[in-house]
């Protein structure tokens, strides 16, 4: 929580303002952020000065998962996150390769599942890191990347946690997660969960010990209509310790995740927080 903390507060003190064209909006930005969970403890970076709404998180992430091209399908499984920028931004919703309300393009999990090869094929990354895993091999790239410039224009938004790369050392799994892009208010509550989650689930899928995950972060904002609840509000308050993530035993393969896995399956433990603050969102 504290590393949350001294980000947000080195934002307010250090942070220079910038305009963002996407949404015409300014905000206040750091370059670079390097965040560490310990997944080995379960030491789970839930916001503890806010009410986090962790199990849309979590929801999130399994739709990428499973390769979801669509906010109504994450909404079924429990996160609204996507409505938004499939729905509501002028440029997708003008976009010729949307196809109807709720589709979302070629962004994310797709990329992550079904990545187009030339030859009219697909690569499952996921697939291959997870079977490389398993049989307890680590080939220097066991990557799992959302980016492809070349289809930037079929999607509603370009990946902002972009690349999951797996590291294997005996038989203690590593995570490393870049992300080019962070709204520190509403999107690193969730993201931190995410990468947190990742790492926990492919060791337990994958028959390994979780080790740390170490997430790296470029372009860290506030958006300037969020500033002062972040100043005033949020940063005022003391955190709590953190809380612990119970995952279901039984979820032992990629096809549990891709098939019966439910946010019922993910429970948090000692989670003290303070009351809920809703920030603002920009499309
Ligand atoms: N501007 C912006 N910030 C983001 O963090 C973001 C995007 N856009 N677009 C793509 C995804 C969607 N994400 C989102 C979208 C909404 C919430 C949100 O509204 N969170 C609320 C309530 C969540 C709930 O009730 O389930 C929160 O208080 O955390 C969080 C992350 C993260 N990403
Ligand atoms: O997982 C996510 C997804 C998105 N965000 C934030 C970061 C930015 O504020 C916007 C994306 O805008 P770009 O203009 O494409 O950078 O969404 C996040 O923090 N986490």
């Amino acid at each position: 929580m504290k590393q949350y903390l001294d980000l947000c507060q080195r934002i307010i003190d250090e942070g220079v303002w910038v305009e963002n064209e996407r949404t015409g909006k300014r905000c206040l930005t750091v370059i670079n952020a390097d965040l560490e969970y310990d997944v080995a403890n379960n030491q789970f970076p839930l916001i503890t000065t806010r009410k986090s709404f962790y199990k849309a998180a979590i929801a999130e992430f399994i739709g990428y998962i499973r390769g979801y091209d669509n906010a109504a399908d994450f909404r079924k499984i429990g996160a609204k996150t996507w409505d938004a920028n499939a729905n509501l931004n002028e440029a997708w919703l003008n976009n010729p390769h949307r196809r109807g309300e709720d589709d979302m393009g070629r962004v994310y999990g797709v990329q992550g599942r079904a990545w187009a090869k030339p030859d009219g094929g697909t690569v499952d990354q996921l697939r291959k890191v997870v079977d490389n895993l398993k049989a307890g091999r680590d080939d220097r790239g066991e990557i799992i990347s959302f980016y492809n410039p070349g289809e930037f224009h079929m999607g509603c938004l370009r990946p902002c946690m972009h690349t999951h790369n797996f590291s294997l050392l005996g038989d203690t799994l590593y995570l490393t997660s870049y992300q080019r892009s962070c709204d520190v208010p509403l999107g690193l509550n969730f993201n931190q969960v995410q990468v947190f989650t990742f790492l926990a689930l492919m060791a337990q899928i994958t028959g390994h010990k979780p080790g740390k995950a170490f997430h790296k972060i470029v372009n860290a904002h506030i958006y300037e209509d969020q500033l002062e609840l972040m100043r005033d509000v949020q940063l005022k308050r003391d955190p709590f310790p953190a809380p612990r993530l119970e995952i279901n035993p039984d979820i032992t393969s990629l096809e549990d995740l891709e098939t019966w896995v439910t946010m019922d399956d993910f429970k948090v433990h000692d989670y003290q927080h303070h009351d809920a603050i809703s920030y603002p969102f920009s499309v």
